[in-house]
Order: C-alpha cells, then sequence, then structure tokens
C-alpha cells in the first residue's frame, strides 16, 4: 500500500487568503513541505499597486498559473481538486477524487458563494468567479431588461457598468450602496451616475483580464471570487442601444414567476416575471441575485463540526484557529471571534482576506516551531477600503458608518457635486471614521486623527475647510 504523504502544512484554496498564507509560511519555513489544494487552475496574488497611507492601499490582484506559482515555491506542491472532508484526529484530509493526504497544520481558505435570494428559479443568477462572469456576459448579449436585486458591493458596480439594457434595481433600503455608504454620499454619487467622462478614466485604470477560460475542477466549486476592475474588460452590454436604470426603493423580490401574472402591465412577453412586496410586477429577461455571500466550508468527518459565527464563517481566535486543533481559517470562509480593536471590524473584502492569510501563516508556522504566536499586525487596528464606485475612489476609514457608536455621534459633511464628498463621524471630540470619495488626498490626516483619537473638538468644522490646511493644526 501507498504510504500516506505528510504534509508540515496544507492549504485549502487558491485565492487571496490561501496564497497570502502561503507566501508568509514559505518566507518564515522555506524548507517544511506546504500543499495547496485548490478547486481553481489559477491562483490569486495579490501585491501593492498604491499605498496611499501606512493603512491603506490600493491592491493589485493577479491571477497566475498554478505551475508558475510551484515554480516560484518549489517546496509548494499544487493540487488542482475539490477539498471534500477533513479528518481531524487522524490529521487527514480527502478530496472528491478520493485522494488523502496528512498534515501537521491546515489552513482553509475556501472562500464564500453567493447567497442567492430565497427563490427558486434558473432565471436568478449570482456572481463569483470567472465562470459566472463570463455566463453573465453571455445573457447580457441576448438581453433587453434585466432586474439587480440587493445594494451592496456588486449591485453597485453592475449598475455602473451595465450598457445597452433597462436595468430594475430594487433595493431594500432608502438610498444606493447601503453595504457601503450612507445616504448622502449614495446622493453624492446618484448625481454622478452619468458622467460619462469618469467611465473612461477608470477604463484606463485596467489592470487586470478574465480573458482565459477558466478550467476549474467541477462546476459547482467557485474559483476564486473576481479581482479589481473585472468587469472592465468583460463588456457588459445589452441587446438595447442605450442603458436606462430605475430603482425601486425599500422593496423586495416577493416571488418570481414564467407565467405572466394577470397584474403584469403591458402586452410584451418575458421570459420571467417580478413581484415585489410593493405589489409592482414586471418582467424581465433574468435576475442578478447580488445579496451577499455564505462561507463555503469542507466538511469534518470526525469529531465535533467546526464552531461557527451566525454569519455562517469558520470562528477563529486571535491566531486565526478554529474549534478544531491544528485547523485554521482566513479570508471569507472565517468569522473572527476575538476582542477586535475599536475602529476595526470584519467585512468579506480582499483587503481582510491578504493580512488575515498573512498573520494565519506566521501563526501556522509559529505553531509548528512551538513559538508563541505573533502579535497581530497593524491591519487589525483599524478598518480601511479602498475602492471605486461610479467611477470616483471610495476611501473608508474606521467606523466609517458610525458602526459601534449607538447613533451618537456628529456627521462633518463637505460636498462638492461632482468633485469629492467628505463625512468625519465624530464622537466626544474624537474622531471615528471618514468616508472620502473622490481625491481628496485627506486620507493619511484622518487615519492619523482616528488612530491618535487627538481631542479635534476646537477645530470643529475647520477640519473640513478647504481654505485651511488642517495638517498644520496637527504638526
Ligand atoms: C464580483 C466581486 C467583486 C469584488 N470586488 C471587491 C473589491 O473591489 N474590493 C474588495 O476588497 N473585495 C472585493 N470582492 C471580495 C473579494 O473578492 C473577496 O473578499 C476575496 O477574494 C476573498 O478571498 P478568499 O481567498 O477568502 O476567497 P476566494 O478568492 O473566493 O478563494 C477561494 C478559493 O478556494 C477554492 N475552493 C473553494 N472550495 C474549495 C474546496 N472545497 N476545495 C478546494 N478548493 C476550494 C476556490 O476555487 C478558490 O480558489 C469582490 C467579490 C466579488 C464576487
Ligand atoms: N468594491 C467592493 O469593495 C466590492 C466588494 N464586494 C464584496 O463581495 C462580496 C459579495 O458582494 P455582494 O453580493 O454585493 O454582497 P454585499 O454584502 O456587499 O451586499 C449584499 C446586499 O444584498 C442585500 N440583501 C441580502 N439579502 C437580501 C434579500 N433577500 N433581498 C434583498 N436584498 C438582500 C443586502 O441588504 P441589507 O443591507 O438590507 O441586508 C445588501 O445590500 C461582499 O463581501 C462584498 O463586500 C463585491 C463587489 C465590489
Amino acid at each position: 500500500m501507498e504510504q500516506l504523504k505528510i504534509f508540515d502544512f496544507v492549504v485549502v484554496g487558491g485565492g487571496i487568503a490561501g496564497i497570502s498564507a502561503i507566501e508568509q509560511i514559505c518566507l518564515r519555513l522555506p524548507q517544511s513541505s506546504v500543499l495547496l489544494l485548490s478547486a481553481s487552475a489559477f491562483v490569486r496574488v495579490a501585491t501593492t499597486r498604491l499605498k496611499l497611507t501606512t493603512h491603506i492601499e490600493e491592491l493589485q490582484i493577479q491571477e497566475e498559473a498554478v505551475n508558475d506559482f510551484h515554480r516560484r515555491y518549489p517546496n509548494v506542491t499544487v493540487v488542482i481538486t475539490k477539498v471534500d472532508k477533513i479528518y481531524p484526529i487522524l490529521h487527514i484530509i480527502k478530496d472528491s477524487l478520493g485522494e488523502t493526504y496528512g498534515y501537521r497544520k491546515i489552513c482553509i481558505c475556501s472562500g464564500s458563494v453567493p447567497k442567492l435570494v430565497d427563490l427558486e428559479s434558473p432565471f436568478i443568477v449570482g456572481l463569483r468567479d470567472t465562470d459566472s462572469a463570463a455566463d453573465l456576459k453571455m445573457k447580457l448579449a441576448k438581453s433587453k431588461r434585466v432586474c439587480v436585486l440587493g445594494n451592496g458591493g456588486i449591485a453597485t458596480e453592475l449598475i455602473y457598468e451595465l450598457k445597452n439594457i433597462d436595468v430594475i434595481w430594487v433595493i431594500r433600503d432608502k438610498y444606493i450602496a447601503s453595504a457601503f455608504v450612507d445616504g448622502g454620499a449614495a446622493e453624492f454619487l446618484m448625481n454622478c451616475a452619468d458622467d460619462t467622462d469618469k467611465t473612461s478614466q477608470h477604463a484606463k485604470s485596467l489592470r487586470y483580464t478574465t480573458s482565459h477560460v477558466s478550467s476549474d475542477v467541477e462546476k459547482d466549486i467557485p474559483g476564486c471570487a473576481l479581482g479589481p476592475n473585472w468587469h472592465v474588460s468583460l463588456e457588459l452590454t445589452g441587446a438595447l442601444e442605450k442603458k436606462n436604470v430605475s430603482i425601486e426603493y425599500q422593496t423586495f423580490i416577493k416571488d418570481v414567476n414564467v407565467t405572466k401574472p394577470a397584474s403584469c402591465p403591458g402586452t410584451e412577453e418575458w421570459p420571467v416575471y417580478v413581484t415585489l412586496n410593493n405589489g409592482k410586477v414586471f418582467g424581465c429577461d433574468f435576475v442578478i441575485s447580488a445579496t451577499g455571500v455564505s462561507p463555503s466550508i469542507p466538511d469534518i468527518e470526525e469529531g465535533k463540526p467546526f464552531a461557527v459565527g451566525r454569519d455562517g464563517g469558520i470562528l477563529v481566535n486571535q491566531s486565526m484557529e478554529s474549534s478544531i486543533q491544528d485547523i485554521y481559517a482566513a479570508g471569507d470562509v472565517c468569522t473572527v471571534n476575538w476582542d477586535v480593536a475599536f475602529h476595526w471590524f470584519q467585512m468579506r473584502l480582499w483587503s481582510q482576506a491578504r493580512p488575515m492569510g498573512s498573520y494565519a501563516g506566521l501563526c501556522m508556522a509559529a505553531s509548528l516551531l512551538k513559538e508563541a504566536p505573533p502579535l497581530l499586525d497593524f491591519s487589525f487596528e483599524l478598518f480601511t477600503h479602498v475602492t471605486r464606485f461610479f467611477g470616483f475612489r471610495v476611501v473608508l476609514l474606521g467606523l466609517f458608518n458610525g458602526q459601534k457608536l449607538g447613533g451618537k455621534y456628529e456627521a462633518l459633511v463637505r460636498v462638492t457635486k461632482g468633485v469629492e464628498y467628505l463625512k468625519l463621524v465624530v464622537q466626544d471630540g474624537k474622531l471615528h471614521g471618514a468616508v472620502l470619495i473622490g481625491d481628496t488626498e485627506m486620507e493619511e490626516t484622518f487615519e492619523n486623527l482616528i488612530l491618535n483619537q487627538l481631542d479635534i473638538s476646537r477645530y470643529g468644522e475647520n477640519l473640513l475647510n478647504p481654505d485651511i490646511d488642517i495638517d498644520d493644526y496637527f504638526d
């Protein structure tokens, strides 16, 4: 019988979290044996594209063929496969082809899957990886009207990127992009929605392509989540001459039906009909459910299952270790379960998947060496996120929407229509969060003010006075 190969480290998933974990393991223990088991034929490597401040950076996410990755890290064996079951007592793992591997430490970085709206219909699609993006492009090309459900990152990006199609955007809130910004910022973005100049500016910053044909192991296993500017090379274009967006606020989809309901206005026939809870009914070609994600966790076969958080993620302690010994988790699949810094909280973003993966790698290496886990690094002391919505750079800092402040805070706002939107979240004379839209160049100042908790009450609204260089105050 062939002897079971035992690896020092096994990492499940070749997304940003998994690759960041491997990079750190290989830096710390270059001679160790590492096995990467990933369902996708490409891995995602994150590098810093632009460092805006100590904490805020724009990432460049690149796809790399697994063979190239192995060439860079010869101690890493890569197997493209789906992990099915983990046996924590035996310390072995089985894949869907029946192969078994042994591990000393294992890190689960299997990401998440789209959490589609709870209505059974083949006309409802989600978006996660290269395959689902290619499917979406094909479907759109034949479509005249699409319904987008959800008000988070994907929906906000899609609404801006879709071309030549009627879009009905169904959201539960009073304003758009509520998973990221407040009502004021949403209004600013809406007012700029037709600024075509911004579209072309954005296209020039292309850093990422999705032109290859994905060869993910099985159709039901997601590849890596899409990277920045995933839409730029895709041309998400419908079959009409122009685009028209209408927004249905404070409502949700009650039902989808292939039979036309009597209450549906008009004579046109559609593949599917959507009924909203506000009573409106309309036909469309299909529905895009951009309604969040669910962590994608392999099965545990012995002993207790993973302890999971309310959002279904594997609970991890401050060393990124799960409730099961020698099993770590990082990225979208995990839910942090430690007393986090006041100005930090978890969101499923690659800006968090990367430091979580790196830190998990360091903790696993320390554990193998029987050393104490390293201290949490500065990435976990302040929430930061930089992205682009409606062609604008959006920087979110700390408790940018007053999270954790119990509604008792003051918001200082400066808006220059079409140019910038700045909001500061202040409580008891201290800055706790900021939303900066546009090229404000204020990131560093506000980052410092949140971190050092200086009393800013005497500066009042001057903090946002464009005629005053506030850096002078703090020199
Ligand atoms: C359309 C879209 C746009 C986004 N835009 C942004 C953005 O602008 N900014 C931002 O910060 N974040 C963005 N995100 C979120 C970000 O992509 C994720 O938070 C991040 O990629 C999570 O990284 P991960 O390594 O945890 O998971 P993933 O990147 O999803 O990687 C998971 C890996 O595990 C593999 N896998 C899964 N199950 C198994 C299994 N059983 N066996 C073996 N392998 C398995 C998958 O194939 C994949 O390789 C976006 C997400 C989407 C879907
Ligand atoms: N630029 C960026 O930073 C981007 C980040 N991402 C990330 O990728 C992941 C997937 O994005 P996405 O799917 O947009 O998820 P998000 O978590 O960003 O947003 C989910 C949205 O869906 C809504 N929702 C959830 N369930 C329902 C329902 N049953 N009916 C109606 N609305 C519902 C939520 O509303 P409510 O708030 O009312 O619950 C929320 O507005 C997220 O982790 C996201 O952060 C994705 C794209 C871009």
